[in-house]
Order: structure tokens, then sequence, then C-alpha cells
């Protein structure tokens, strides 16, 4: 006799049943601001039969009341990006949140390290995720079972962290296809992470030194990631909450231009000219020994490289463009339809050509501006729960703007705000007053969640090096005096090995008080121990 999991009259009855407990879900207060492109039949569809509880929903509710506080009062969670759950188990103490940055992961958790391309594999940063998720709940149950060694009225006076701090993650630009976010999304969930976000970049084309930075896809791609890691969230029926990332601030290049959404900041020659590839074969061929990037330079400047309508604006009247500028309206406006627009409107010819600009890995020149970052955030809303305009070169009548238009049409939207190690603020105008309340003049935006990402690498290295040159010439005098000597000091101690309730001793001592149990009763673990005994 075959064995069936179940008759198919049942199935269709359990089948339904999911359907109707998706559709309720989804009109929870978490859920309910989050708008679905697929039906709850085809989330109950791709589910599989064994329902699954995780931690990610419990910290993903436990975030969602953090920042919507934040919001609610007008203040902000200040935090930094780390791999290592020595440095969270600290951050617990003052910070309400963690950051695991994808940048810090393919430094330093990966086979072969390297700059922050996202080249590494899809489940390295969920790894990391777990990694810290668990440290977190091994601190949580060692401090728990610490303050229960002692009286009741002794444990007001004992140190008692809330370890579980929400995890937010980078799952940079979703590693490639859509199944792979959504892969990287399952164990994200499965990992315990509270949030992570998905940004609109182009793997493997990020450029840190030559001044060609940063890449983006079109924004139907962008879309499609964040549509891919939703479902995997519905499907897994998690609370789990998804950062929409975007990143065409500052950003040089676009992949393709299959999304009439994006025509408005794509450019081209607007003079008949060589293409840029060509240009820079020749030039290459010549070896007349000019470096490339200045041919390129020259190139730009030659090809009167602009958008489409900047080359209107440049041959027609102020009249023509006015009336060039009305009939455009609003909504997206495919290039071609600039173009005939342009043609009935504007007496001149108008020479443009995005081909003659693309690079030679085929990207488009991208001219972007807070207009396009609006766009995307917003049609990336109905999707996510959190929107972030990464600015690392922050600009504040920039930030005003984006955080002010988005804000028009969703009024409750949830921001995060990244700092970046190398921004010369006072360079840009900001005055040190200005610097001071950055952080809150940005929660009063919406920026409630603002994160130092790579602090555990410019900042730790500033320490590291430090201490180790202090070591070296200084020796145990130079670490009594700077290290142990302070730490002993601190009230609560500084957590270290050299103190018990820190480090694990009790917890571990208890698991073999209870084997023991059997015979000599609840040992010392079982019984209260006093205060001065703690270290
Ligand atoms: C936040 C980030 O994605 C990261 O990997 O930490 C990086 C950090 C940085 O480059 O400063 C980013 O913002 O792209």
């Amino acid at each position: 006799m075959p064995r069936l999991s179940i008759s198919a009259a049942d199935e269709q009855l359990a089948f339904e049943a999911t359907v109707k407990e998706i559709e309720e879900w989804w009109q929870t207060p978490r859920q309910s601001h989050i708008k679905r492109p697929y039906s709850a039949q085809r989330v109950a569809s791709l589910r599989p039969s064994l329902p699954t509880k995780y931690a990610s929903s419990e910290q993903a509710l436990k975030l969602w009341k953090q920042l919507n506080e934040h919001l609610k009062n007008g203040t902000h969670e200040m935090t930094f990006g780390t791999t290592e759950p020595t440095i969270v188990s600290q951050m617990a103490k003052h910070l309400q949140t963690v950051y695991v940055s994808g940048a810090l992961c393919g430094f330093s958790e990966v086979a072969e390290p390297g700059m922050d391309h996202a080249d590494y594999p899809w489940d390295t940063v969920p790894k990391v995720v777990d990694k810290i998720f668990r440290s977190q709940q091994w601190h949580d149950q060692k401090q728990h079972h610490f303050r229960m060694l002692h009286p009741v009225e002794q444990r007001d006076g004992l140190e008692n962290w809330d370890y579980m701090a929400p995890i937010i993650a980078d799952g940079d630009m979703g590693f490639g296809g859509s199944t792979s976010t959504i892969k990287m999304t399952k164990l994200f969930v499965d990992s315990g992470v509270a949030m992570f976000h998905l940004d609109d970049l182009a793997s493997g084309k990020k450029r840190f030194t030559i001044g060609q930075g940063r890449t983006v896809v079109p924004f139907s791609e962008y879309i499609d990631r964040l549509t891919a890691a939703r479902l995997q969230i519905d499907i897994m029926g998690a609370e789990t909450m998804l950062l929409c990332r975007c990143d065409v601030d500052h950003s040089e290049f676009i992949t393709d231009i299959i999304d009439p959404r994006d025509h408005e900041y794509v450019q081209g020659a607007t003079v008949p000219i060589a293409s840029l590839v060509d240009t820079l074969r020749e030039a290459a061929e010549a070896g007349d020994g000019l470096p490339l990037l200045q041919v390129r330079a020259q190139w730009m400047k030659d090809s009167g490289l602009s958008t489409f309508d900047e080359a209107v604006k440049a041959v027609a009247t102020e009249q023509e463009y006015t009336s060039y500028v009305e009939k455009l309206g609003k909504g997206t406006v495919p290039l071609k339809t600039r173009r005939a627009i342009a043609a009935e409107l504007v007496s001149k010819p108008i020479f443009f050509d995005w081909d003659l600009a693309r690079s030679r890995d085929g990207q488009y020149f991208y001219k972007s501006n807070v207009k396009a970052i609006v766009e995307r955030a917003i049609a990336a809303a109905p999707l996510g729960d959190v929107t972030w305009a990464r600015m690392d070169l922050p600009k504040w009548d920039d930030l005003v703007s984006f955080h002010t238009q988005v804000r028009e049409v969703y009024p409750d939207r949830l921001f995060a705000f990244g700092y970046t190690g190398d921004y010369d603020f006072p360079k840009a105008g900001f005055s040190t007053e200005a610097i001071k309340t950055f952080g809150e003049d940005l929660a009063k935006l919406g920026v409630v969640w603002q994160v130092q990402p790579i602090w555990c690498l410019q900042g730790l290295n500033l320490l590291t090096e430090q201490f180790s040159k202090l070591w070296r010439e200084r020796g145990l005098e130079g670490y009594l005096e700077t290290v142990q000597k302070p730490a002993l000091a601190t009230v609560p101690l500084t957590d270290g090995f050299e103190k018990a309730s820190y480090c694990g001793s009790y917890l571990a001592d208890a698991f073999f008080d209870t084997l023991a149990a059997r015979d000599f009763g609840e040992g010392s673990s079982g019984k209260t121990i006093s205060a001065k005994r703690q270290r």
C-alpha cells in the first residue's frame, strides 16, 4: 500500500486554510503596509507542508516596535557594523541593534578576502548572522542562569543586559539571479536576522579608485530583487523585515536601458563622434602614453555627454523647451517618446546616442539625482519596511529633499542612513554644531536607524595598532597600566575571562552539577550563592 501523506480532499482543505491564514496575516499591523504583486494562493502553493516558527520573526517584531517607537518620539538608534560576537556582547550595553556588514564579511569571514565587491558566497553574511545570533542566545542564557543563582532580592544589583539585540544584515545585490536572492533570504530567516537590506547595485561592477564607482541595475531588476526576498519571507510566514536600499546617488553607470523609468537619467553623445570604446582602443593602440582615464575624460567633453532632456535644452528656444517639459508631464516617458515630443516641438534637430557612450563592459552613463532616488524608493517601498538612500557624500539639502518627498507619499516610512569612514563633513559645509546634531536632525526626517557600517575596520585597527605598539614597547607595565588596572576598576567589572559571570564559568559548572543531582541533589548551581562571590 503506497504511503500517502494526505488525501487530495484533505490536502485541498489544508491549502484553503493556509490561504485564509495568509490573507489574515497580511492584514496585521506589522504586515498591512506591504503590497505584494502575488496572491496568497501562490504563496500557499509554494509553502512546504511542515509549518515552522522562526526566531527571526520574534527579532523582527522587536525591531519593528523599536523603530516605530523612535519614529513616534523623533529619536533614533545608532549602531555600527561587525562580524564578531564578542564585540556584539559589548554593544548590548549601549545599543539596541547590531549590523552585520557585507564589506567586513568580505574582508575577514571568507576563504579569500577582498574589497566590498559582494563577490563572496551568498551564504557568507547569513552564516555570520547565525554565529552572532547563537552567541547572543548563549550570553542571554548565561546571564539568566547567573541571576537565578541569586535570591530575588539581590538581582536588582546584578547585570541584566538585553543581549538579544535585533540583527540587521547586508544582503548586497542579492548575489545574482532571483534564486540566489531567494536562497539567501531563506538562510537569513533561518539565521535569526531581524532585517536585511538589498540594494540596486550591479554585481561585480564597483570600482574604488578610478572615479567610476558605482553601477546600478535597471529599475525593474531592483524591484525583482526585493520581490524575490519578500516572496521567500512570505513562503516562510516570517515577520522578517526588509530594508530597501537604493544606491543611485553618485552612481555613474547603469547596466541596461530596458526599463523606461531609467531613460530620463541615461546619458549619451550629443554630437556625432567615434564611440568611447573605439576612442579608448585607438588611444591604447597609438601607444602615445596618454592615460586612458584622460582619454575618457576628454571623450566625455568632446561628445557633449548629457541626458536627452539636457540635449533638448541645449538646442531648443526657451519657449520650445518649456513646451517640451510640459508635454513630458510627470509620469514615465521612454526615450522614443521624448524624441517624438522634441521632434514635434523643437525646430532644430537633436543628436543623441547613448550607445556611443557605453563602456567596454556595456554600461551606459547614468546621471543620478535626488528625483531618481525618490522614484526608486517610492516604487520599492510597498515591498519593504525601511528605506535607505545610500548617500556616502551626503549634502544636507539632498537628504532633506529625498526624505521629504518620500514622506509625502509614505508619511510613516521608516528610514535608515549609513555613515562612511572618510567623508569630510566640515569640508562639505557642515558646521561643528550641524555635525553634533546630525543624527538628531536626520531623526526628524524619519531616519530612525543609523549605522556606521565599518567602524570595526577603521576603529578597531586604530585601537589595535596603538595597543600593539604599547605592548611591544612597554610590555607588562604598559598592559597593567592601560588595560588591567582600568578594566578592574570599572563598575560593573569589564567583561573578560577574569569575570566568571561573563565568561560562562558558572553556566558550564551548572551542567555538571545538574548531572550529579541524581546522587548529590541540586549542587552549588542549584543553590543560591552570595553576591560577594560573583566576579
Ligand atoms: C554598508 C556597506 O554595504 C557594508 O558592506 O558595510 C558598505 C559600507 C561602506 O562601503 O562604507 C556600503 O555602504 O556600501
